[in-house]
């Protein structure tokens, strides 16, 4: 089924105004216009399929990924696409290896967030000629065992389809820098026992979808009344839990996290209606435990990005001073690559893992972690939002429900409802929950039209705001 040489690499830097209704803004990120550099391939298959992939960015510096994604082209184009998922370690490792580009990450960085747009968009082409959403190519490509037959000693790879073999998706990941946690072996272990219930799950998932929780009501910028308003709304829509984003000012912070607990109500703070906390990084670690003590009596379920997200160490600080108040703490949005992760899980520094489709090394890398956090029996709860992560990263936690983690317990995706409208196929949502995508692809694709009117800084509404941003 795969074909074709990669003969074309576009990249284009796409921006979105948000900052002027104050979407988005946290205590850190206080006017983001939600950006991404957008990489589209074509091959010379002649079968017009496109793979599109996307890293996502806050406006400012959108050029320079896209000028790294430049810098990274030439180990794309010319490729077979054959060869490259042929070989997807190797790919990885020829990508984030490059013996000059690897001076500025190494695998972090804006030359990571390159790498991930261009393997994002290799991801999305490859699924769309296989006629499968990702999560599906990847739950197929784990295998299928029923209940009561023993897994096989060895696995005859020529002999069974390359694609429903779990040493096909272990072949995609870079395990250099994980050994020590997280080895081949144990990985096929770990996709071998995820296969006993995996057809029962797949159709759970496309029954009742995977649980999310939203972040549109309660961003910085939003007055109070916004925000009731926004989470009356959500409320009839059925969304029960609800994240805030705190940090920059604590008379605020309690105001509007005890509007938020008025509304979803007391009572029911040990069911399904919970509030989660998001500092993005403001606090030094003493200072994340004080204010973090304060804003206990609301019981959120985590703090998020309570300091910086290199601070493995001060995260296993703060998760030993507030879980035992009921507060666990959630990180990954910023973690450049898979080595903080494994750190923070033995760290043991927190409770929530939150990967993100865009900024670590695609699905390659996130594999990884997906299965660190399963061997680790940490919960994932992926960062979305901004723009086209939701679309993205829907794909891995339904395919780590599927075959890896085969639980729910502990586990949400975040989701914001921001510029949806403008992807081919735009994530769906019913009961607050993900429904799994049925076209083929990543879900990377944007229209042609969005793209042209929001291109920065030709496109149609950047001309008309640039002049009146400059006076
Ligand atoms: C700047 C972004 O909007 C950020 O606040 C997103 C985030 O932290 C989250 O969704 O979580
Ligand atoms: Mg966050």
């Amino acid at each position: 089924m795969v074909r074709g040489r990669i003969s074309r690499l576009s990249v284009r830097d796409v921006r979105f105004p948000t900052s002027l209704g104050g979407h988005g803004a946290d205590a850190m990120h206080t006017d983001p216009d939600y950006s991404a550099a957008y990489v589209v391939i074509e091959t010379d298959a002649e079968d017009g399929i496109k793979g599109c992939g996307i890293t996502f960015t806050l406006g400012k510096g959108t050029e320079v990924v896209v000028c790294a994604v430049n810098a990274l082209a030439h180990h794309v184009l010319n490729k077979d696409l054959k060869d490259i998922v042929g070989d997807f370690r190797g790919f990885y490792r020829q990508l984030t290896s490059d013996g000059q580009l690897r001076w500025i990450g190494p695998e972090k960085g804006v030359v990571h967030l390159a790498t991930a747009a261009v393997l994002n968009a290799v991801w999305d082409l490859w699924a769309k000629q296989e006629g499968k959403p990702v999560w599906k190519l990847l739950v197929d490509m784990g295998g299928e065992r029923s209940q009561h037959e023993a897994p096989p000693k060895c696995w005859p790879l020529p002999l069974l389809s390359r694609c429903q073999d779990p040493r096909m998706l272990v072949s995609c990941i870079d395990f250099r820098y994980i050994t020590d946690v997280l080895t081949e072996e144990d990985a096929l272990e770990i996709l071998q026992k995820g296969q006993i219930g995996k057809k029962e799950r797949e159709k759970q998932m496309l029954a009742q979808g995977y649980p999310a929780y939203t972040t549109s009501c309660a961003w910085l910028g939003y007055s109070d009344d916004t925000l009731k308003q926004l989470c009356a709304q959500a409320l009839k829509d059925g969304w029960t839990r609800f994240k805030v984003k705190v940090g920059a000012d604590l008379q605020d912070d309690m105001r509007r996290c005890q509007i938020i607990r008025d509304m979803i109500g007391p009572e029911k703070t040990l069911s399904l209606f919970l509030q989660m906390m998001d500092a993005n990084q403001r606090w030094d670690v003493p200072e994340a435990v004080e204010w973090m003590s304060k804003l206990a009596k609301f019981k959120p379920l985590w703090i998020e990005e309570p300091t910086s997200p290199d601070d493995i160490l001060g995260h296993a600080t703060i998760s030993k001073a507030l879980v035992p108040l009921g507060i666990g703490i959630a990180t990954g949005e910023q973690c450049h690559n898979r080595v903080i992760f494994k750190q923070l899980l033995q760290a043991k520094a927190l409770q929530f893992l939150q990967i993100d489709s865009c900024r670590l090394g695609s699905v390659n890398e996130n594999l990884s972690v997906l299965l660190m956090a399963k061997k680790f029996e940490i919960p994932v709860c992926p960062h979305a939002g901004g723009v086209g992560l939701c679309e993205l990263v829907q794909h891995l936690i339904i395919f780590d429900y599927i075959s890896v983690s085969a639980s729910l317990e502990n586990r949400v995706c975040e989701y914001v409802d921001h510029l949806h409208e403008h992807f081919k196929y735009p994530v769906m949502i019913q009961r607050a929950s993900y429904m799994p995508p049925k076209d083929p692809g990543y879900s990377t694709e944007m229209k042609e039209e969005s793209v042209k009117k929001h291109q920065y800084p030709d496109g149609e509404v950047w001309k008309k705001l640039l002049p009146a941003q400059e006076n």
